[in-house]
């Protein structure tokens, strides 16, 4: 027989236990979104359905390491954080990132998870923030929104659009007309990293009259474009 397990013998073997796959946990200033500067803990989930042209967090895609629920919640870096970000890759990718989302609640953090807006995101427990973003035309994917996510936006969650070009901006006024986004919850606009000049980008929303929050990578000013912070 060798070492095979015969059916039988992979039936009584104990369940799995709900698992994530992880590139990096670490403490920082929170860089971006309504949370910026508070220190927070990152929890980065593995891997990305999406390429968008301007990705900071490529290193995400392949790689990273199983961990366990229960050891990711009482990791210290978590466990002395009240601010907890969960983020990617594409962190609604993976399934147990549901229930991880609603335990990090049940233990008393204040939750924000930064999603792609290319994956449902109704199931995720209401007290999280959930950070939306709307992937624009020079992003080069486009076509992944799911705009079915807008419809149950709630005032706490905040809708982001990273702007590539003064084409994307234009594009951006318009969906945010379109799908009355300023009525639903903050929405935030942000310079693609070193492609768009932020003083640019400032000038565009002023003279929009809307009331868009402008928002930097503010750990990218402290800390340059390197991984775990
Ligand atoms: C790395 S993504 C991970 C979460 C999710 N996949 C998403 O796209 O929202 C986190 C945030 O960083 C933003 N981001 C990534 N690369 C960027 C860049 N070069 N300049 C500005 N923002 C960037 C994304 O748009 C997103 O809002
Ligand atoms: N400091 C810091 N703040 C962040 N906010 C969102 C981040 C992300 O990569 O999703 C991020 C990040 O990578 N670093
Ligand atoms: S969805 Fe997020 S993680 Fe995926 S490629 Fe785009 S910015 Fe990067
Ligand atoms: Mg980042």
């Amino acid at each position: 027989m060798g070492d095979a397990l015969t059916s039988a013998q992979t039936q009584v073997r104990a369940p799995t236990a709900a698992r994530l796959k992880i590139t990096e946990v670490f403490r920082s200033l929170q860089g971006e979104a309504l949370q910026v500067g508070l220190p927070t803990t990152f929890v980065r989930l593995t891997g990305c359905p999406l390429r968008c042209r301007y990705c900071d967090s490529a290193y995400a895609f392949h790689g990273g390491q199983w961990r366990e629920l229960e050891d990711l919640l009482s990791d210290p870096l978590v466990q002395g954080t009240r601010h907890i970000c969960v983020t990617g890759g594409e962190p609604l990718a993976q399934k147990t990132c549901i229930p991880f989302l609603r335990a990090l609640c049940d233990a008393g953090h204040a939750v924000s998870l930064e999603t792609s807006g290319a994956l449902d995101i109704s199931p995720v427990d209401a007290r999280v923030s959930r950070v939306v973003d709307i992937k624009t035309p020079d992003s080069g994917e486009v076509r992944r929104n799911l705009w079915d996510n807008l419809d149950g936006l709630r005032a706490h969650d905040q809708v982001k659009l990273v702007i590539c070009s003064r084409a994307d901006f234009d594009w951006a006024v318009t969906i945010i007309d379109q799908y009355r986004l300023l009525e639903r919850c903050a929405v935030l606009v942000s310079p693609s990293f070193g492609q768009v000049d932020p003083s640019a980008l400032a000038q565009w929303v002023l003279d929009s009259g809307l009331e868009l929050r402008f928002q930097l990578q503010l750990h990218k000013l402290l800390w340059g474009d390197e991984p775990g912070h």
